[in-house]
This record gives C-alpha cells, structure tokens and sequence, in this order.
C-alpha cells in the first residue's frame, strides 16, 4: 500500500469503500491532499462525496481501505493517540455549527477544546488569556477581529462561514475538510470564503479540500479538481487542465453517452 512519503503528503486516503444499506456509496476511493494544496471535489448530488468526508473526520466508519492521517493509519489507533491525530483534521460544514448565542470570539476558543485542560473547557470565562489572543489572530486572519464581540447570530451567513474557518484555525489543524460551505451563499460571499479557503492552504501549508457545487469557483481557486461519480473517482486533474467535457463527463455521464452515439 502506498505510504506517504513525508510530510508533504498529510492525508492518504486508499480503496475507501461504504454501503449503507447494502448499496455501494463509496467503491475504493483514492485521495491524497499534499500540505499546501486546495483541492475541490466535485460531483453530482449523491455521488458520495459528504459520505468520504465524513469517514475521513470519523463521523462515519468506513466499510473498507485505509485512512493515513501525517503517515499513520487511523484505524490502527486507539485512545487519545488517535484522538491526537484527528484533532489535526478539523470540518467545516454547509450548516455551520457554530453557537449562535455565543460570540464569535468564543465560538473560536472552541476550536482549542481539544487541548485545554478540562478546568479552563468548562466555560468561556474560564478561556486562558493567550487562547483568546490565539483566537483573535484567527478572526483577524479571517477579516472578522472587528467583530470578534458580537453574538455570532447576528452575522451574516459568510460572515459565519468565516467564523467556522477561524475555529478551524484555532483548533490549529493542517488538514481542513469543509462540506459544501458556500451553498448557503451569495456569489459574492461564497467568493470570499473559497478564495479564504485557497489562501489558507497556501499561506499556512494547510491541506484544504472542499466540496462545491461550483464548478467555476473550483477551477478558479483549487489547485486541484477531484470528481466522484457513483462513489467512484473518475477525475483526478490539476484545475486548469479540467474541460467542459470533464465536467460532463461528471454531471451528466447519461448526456455524454448518447452524445458519443450519436457522433
Ligand atoms: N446515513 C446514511 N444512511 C443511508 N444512506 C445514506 C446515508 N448517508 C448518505 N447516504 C446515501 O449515500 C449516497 C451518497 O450521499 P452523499 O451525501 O455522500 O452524496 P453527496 O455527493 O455529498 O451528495 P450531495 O451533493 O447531494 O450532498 C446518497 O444516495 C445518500 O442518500
């Protein structure tokens, strides 16, 4: 099997395989993420890609393959050694999660719970001075120090958005997974946070992927486009050398066909 060949390389995933229900979601998924590196995957509705996040961040368990998270396979850890290493790996979702009666600021803090001792985690007054700065450079990374007091219900979904990718920065993961985190968006916004997104990964090194439904803000941010179609890989391309016909190929496979046919 295929080994990561340094740390260049945080994220090997190898022949992921998932059914739910006896029917294949996933069928040997190959993905490898390179530290610097945006990549976005692309693909129909239903063609598998939230179910490959979220056997990646854990929030399911795989059928089959294996998952190597900076050179070691997760499924052969246990304890706080694999939880350790899934602290590295932090998701940004569609709906956001955030606590919305909280402030931003604290909804950063957050992000560190995996670190803190338990009795400075048990409320956000008890949050160490140098996380709060912590968090603050976050907010301020992310253009949103100014409303680093505000509750974060009241800021507008980018706005949001931006808050989650700050958390994730708290959490000080290098390898960011985000589900479709602009469908909720204005173009403008969503913009904003992909270009967010492509500028993380290449300022601070972090391995990014997202999900998007665009194929347009893919290829003019990831340096990378992974298309699933029916829980398989079927494209693996640098942005600027994926076509309209790849994109065809992705979303309307039935249309390419009888195009073929026909010609
Ligand atoms: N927990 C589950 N139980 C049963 N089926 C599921 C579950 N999660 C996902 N599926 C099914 O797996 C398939 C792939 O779903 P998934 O959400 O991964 O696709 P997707 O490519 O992210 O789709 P979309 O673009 O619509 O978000 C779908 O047919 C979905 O109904």
């Amino acid at each position: 099997m295929e080994r990561p060949t340094a740390s260049g390389t945080p994220l090997v995933v190898r022949g992921l395989s998932k059914s739910f229900s006896g029917t294949a979601v996933l069928d040997s998924v190959d993905l490898n993420l390179r530290a610097g590196e945006f990549v976005s995957l692309l693909g129909a509705n239903g063609s598998g890609k939230s179910t490959a996040l979220r056997c990646i961040i854990g929030l399911e368990t795989p059928d089959g393959g294996s998952i190597a998270i900076h050179g070691r396979e997760i499924g052969g850890l246990h304890g706080a050694e694999r939880a350790r290493l899934r602290w590295r790996t932090a998701m940004v979702f569609q709906d956001i999660h955030l606590v919305r009666r909280r402030s931003a600021l604290d909804n950063v803090c957050a992000g560190a719970l995996g670190r803190l001792k338990l009795r400075c985690s048990l409320t956000p007054l008890l949050f160490p001075a140098a996380l709060r700065e912590e968090a603050m450079e976050c907010l301020h990374r992310v253009g949103l120090a100014d409303r680093a007091a505000e509750p974060v219900g009241r800021l507008s979904g980018g706005q949001q958005q931006r808050v989650a990718i700050a958390r994730a920065l708290c959490q000080r993961a290098d390898i960011v997974l985000a589900d479709e985190p602009v469908s909720a968006l204005d173009p403008a916004a969503a913009e904003q946070v992909v270009a967010l997104l492509a500028d993380l990964a290449r300022e601070k090194g972090l391995a990014v992927a997202a999900v998007l439904h665009q194929p347009g803000l893919a290829r003019r941010h990831a340096d990378r486009i992974v298309g699933l179609l029916g829980g398989r890989v079927t494209l693996d391309a640098p942005a600027d050398q994926v076509s309209e016909a790849d994109l065809d190929a992705l979303y309307a496979p039935d249309r390419r066909i009888s195009r073929q046919e026909s010609t």
